[in-house]
Order: structure tokens, then sequence, then C-alpha cells
């Protein structure tokens, strides 16, 4: 496990170009699966959990061949499913939750998917219900055997039908979307997540062939077809990078330019820093914020204190409220961060506390920031990155303190942000990488 000596306290300046959207590569890279034909997608980041899926898949049969930085092709133009049954199948699938999604088109083009418990953030309880109840939707044999973790799906034929998902999982809707794609018949999906990244799976399924209307929206219909062809599909930026450089550049009053933000699908995000009191101004596609010294945390319009939660899309991403936690620390005034979807999430606020800064933790869920406005800074410390997101809060608490800090496990961080020490000291960060 790497670690990141941070020397920070001081401020960034220049522009930075985000990384293809992690959580958008694992879909649309798992849809591969659902044709012989070659689909070359542009963009895709060099992180670790995408580099683990495109190996995953490339270790099932898929031809994957890169074609530079950050474009790859793949055909899958047939699936080895002895490898399945492998043990090393069981330990790469498990190391990462988007490869959950190769079970959706594995069963809709093969008739059978196996898949070990996903690995991912350990982040609270992370069920996946929703995805086996949508396959069984559709006429799918569903077995989870407890003691081997391990999940089987098996269907002759998958028939279309009308489901309504218990909650809008974004992994699960894309994984019964990518199942009903080949299914026999219509499939209604009604509250279906639609967070750009599941809109881009469904633009790049319609381009191969797919019949799927309502995209952007919480109720999909899927008109089944027979087979899907090739094409070639590019990623968005990773709105989570956008929202951590936002936050980033508040928290270390650096004026920083974000380039080619694909704006509209950044939903909320932007208000929601604005809510903060961070200015920004939208240049062409680019984000600008400039040098503050200062920003004030909004209070709702009866004057009491502003909460940030999270909220299925068009609401906020819950990937983000890390950020926004540590940003809050440095505002003038509080705000009340309430992490609805996931239980385990706040408790890094810990390191926070021990960094200087005013939290209290309410609950597993809700964690009130008093903040210093920027009064006391933050001291540095050693810590380690507990999860993706915690691990970049902790790297901007880092960058803000004056002296030098230490944080391990960054793999964690790794897994989302590519060569996010070169990318930030390529601003003016010092941040080395240890062993
Ligand atoms: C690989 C990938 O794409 N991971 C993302 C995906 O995970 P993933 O698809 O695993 O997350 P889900 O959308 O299934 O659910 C996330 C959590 O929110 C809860 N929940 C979800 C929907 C809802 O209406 N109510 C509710 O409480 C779930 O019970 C779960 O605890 O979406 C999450 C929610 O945006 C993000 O944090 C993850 O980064
Ligand atoms: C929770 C996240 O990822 P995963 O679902 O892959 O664990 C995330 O990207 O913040």
């Amino acid at each position: 496990m790497g670690t990141f000596v941070v020397k920070g306290g001081h401020p960034l300046k220049g522009e930075i170009t985000p990384q293809g959207a992690k959580n958008e590569a694992l879909q649309v890279i798992s849809a591969v699966l659902l044709t012989p034909k070659k689909v070359t997608i542009s963009n895709i980041p060099n992180i670790l959990d995408v580099m683990k899926l495109i190996q995953l898949l490339s270790k099932m049969g898929v031809a994957v061949a890169k074609v530079d930085e950050s474009t790859y092709t793949f055909e899958a133009k047939n699936v080895n499913f002895d490898y399945l049954k492998t043990e090393d199948f069981r330990k790469e699938a498990s190391s990462l939750r988007g490869s959950i999604m190769v079970v959706g088109p594995l069963l809709s083009r093969f008739g059978k998917g196996f898949m070990p418990r996903p690995g991912g953030d350990k982040i609270g309880r992370r069920r996946l219900d929703t995805h086996f109840i949508g396959f069984e939707k559709l006429g799918a044999k569903f077995n989870f055997d407890a003691n081997e973790s391990f999940f089987t799906v098996e269907a002759k034929e998958l028939k279309g039908a009308y489901m309504l998902l218990d909650e809008a999982s974004v992994t699960g809707t894309a994984n019964i979307i990518m199942a009903a794609t080949l299914a026999k018949g219509t499939t209604t999906i009604y509250n279906a997540a639609c967070e750009p990244y599941v809109q881009q799976l469904c633009k790049m399924l319609n381009r191969m062939g797919a019949k799927i209307s309502g995209v952007g929206s919480n109720l999909l219909t899927i008109e089944g077809v027979s087979e899907l062809g090739g094409t070639e599909h590019r990623l968005l930026p990773d709105m989570i990078e956008i929202g951590s450089f936002i936050g980033l550049a508040a928290m270390t009053h650096s004026e920083i330019t974000i380039k080619n933000v694909s704006y509209p699908d950044l939903g909320i995000i932007p208000d929601s820093f604005r809510r903060l009191g961070i200015k920004m101004e939208l240049r062409g596609d680019d984000i600008y914020i400039p040098a503050q010294d200062h920003y004030e945390i909004d209070t709702f319009i009866d004057g009491s204190i502003l909460t940030i939660a999270d909220a299925p899309w068009p609401g906020l991403t819950p990937d983000l409220l890390s950020i926004f936690l540590v940003v809050a620390t440095q505002a003038k005034g509080s705000v009340l961060i309430h992490q609805k979807m996931f239980e385990s999430r706040l408790f890094f606020v810990d390191k926070l506390i021990d960094m200087g800064a005013q939290i209290i933790l309410c609950d597993p869920h809700r964690a009130t920031v008093i903040g210093h406005d920027n009064a006391i800074k933050l001291r540095p410390t050693v810590m380690s990155s507990p999860d993706i997101r915690a691990g970049v809060a902790l790297l901007i608490a880092a960058l803000s303190a004056d002296g030098t800090s230490v944080i391990h496990n960054i793999d964690q961080i790794d897994r989302g942000y590519q060569n996010i020490d070169l990318r930030l000291n390529a601003l003016g960060a010092n941040i080395s990488r240890g062993l």
C-alpha cells in the first residue's frame, strides 16, 4: 500500500483537465460483452478499477487492444465460461464494484452469468437486490451461495417485463438495461437511475442497435432486439473529479481553470458548491475558480443552517459529500452534511478533527461542520485513506495544511484518480509518492 507525502500550505495555479469518468467507464466497458463486433471506447482513465475491469474482460476471452493512451477496442466474439469458474475470476471480480455489471450482458447474450460478491468502497451495506430482482423479472433463475458468496443467474430466454425498482440503483439500472436490450419484447423500468453515465450507456447501446427510449428520465422503455453491433464511444469527463478540483481550489486559495467539464452534465454540483460560497465562472465549457481568501456558507431562506445532502440524480451525488465536508471546514458559517445513502462514509472526519477542524459527527450519516473562515489552518498529520473520496478529501486537507502530512493506503485514491500527484504537482503542489 503506497503513501503520499504532502507538503501543503501554498496555493496552486493553472489549468487541469478532468479524466474520463470512472463510473461511466465501468458501465460501458461491461457493455462490450453484448456484441461480437468491435467497440471502440475513448477517454478511458488509467486508474486501478478501470484497468482491473479491462483485464478481467481480457481474461474472459474478450480481445482488447490499446489504440492510444486512453482509447481501447474490445471484441467479445466469445466468452470463456471456464474462466468464470476459476479462483482467479473470483479474486479479480471481487476486487471492484463495477465488475457486477458484466452479469447483465452475460445473461442476456449467453443465457448465464456468475459473479462473486463484488468489492468497491467499504462505505456501508451495498446490496445487490435491485440487480437480481430485475433479472428475475426478466425471467432469470437466481441463486446466491451464501457460503461461497457467489451469485448465479440463468435463463434460456429473457422476456421483457414491467418493473418498478425498489431503489434507483445506478449499477442496478445499468445491469438491467443491458440485460433487457437482448430480451424478447418490451421492458419498462420505472424508478430507473438517470444520471449522465446511465444516459451515456443508453446512448451507446442505441448506437449499437438497441431501442431504448426515455433516456434521461426515470422511466425507460427498452424494446428487445435480436443482436447488437459495434460502435465508437467517448466517455464524459469525471464529474466527481471536477467537484474534487473545485473543492481543492477553494480550500487552498488557488486560481484554477478546469477544462472541458461538459457543464450541462454536472447537474446540481456547481450550484451546491456556490451555496458554500465558492465563486466560479463558466468560460466556454471550462470552470474558472478565482483565488478566494474567504467563502461564506449560505443559510436557508429562513436563516436556518444549510444542509448538503445526497439524493439520486438529479440530486447531489453521494460521492462528493466528503469533498463538501472538508471544504466547509475552512468556510465562514456552518453546514450539516447529510450522507443519506451510505452509513459508513463519514468516519474519516476523526482525522479532520485531529487536524483541528470543528466537526460534530452527529451519527453515522450526519456531520455538522463549523467553518474556521481560514482564521485557523488545519495542522499537518499522518493519516490513512479509508475510501476513494475520503482519501481525496484528506489529500485536499493535507494540501491546505502548513507543513508535511503523510497519507497511507493511497491505492484507495489511485482506484479513481489518474496520476493525481503528478497532475496536482503540475499546478504547483508538492506531493511525492513513497512505498
Ligand atoms: C461503480 C459505480 O458506479 N459506483 C457508484 C454507484 O454505486 P452503486 O450502483 O453500487 O450504488 P447504488 O445506486 O446501488 O446505491 C448506493 C447506495 O445508496 C442507497 N440508495 C440508492 C438509491 C436510492 O434511491 N436510495 C438509496 O438509499 C443504496 O441502498 C446504497 O446504499 O452509485 C453510487 C450512488 O450514486 C455511487 O456512490 C457509486 O460511486
Ligand atoms: C463509491 C465509489 O466507487 P465504487 O462504487 O466503485 O466503490 C466512488 O466512486 O465514490
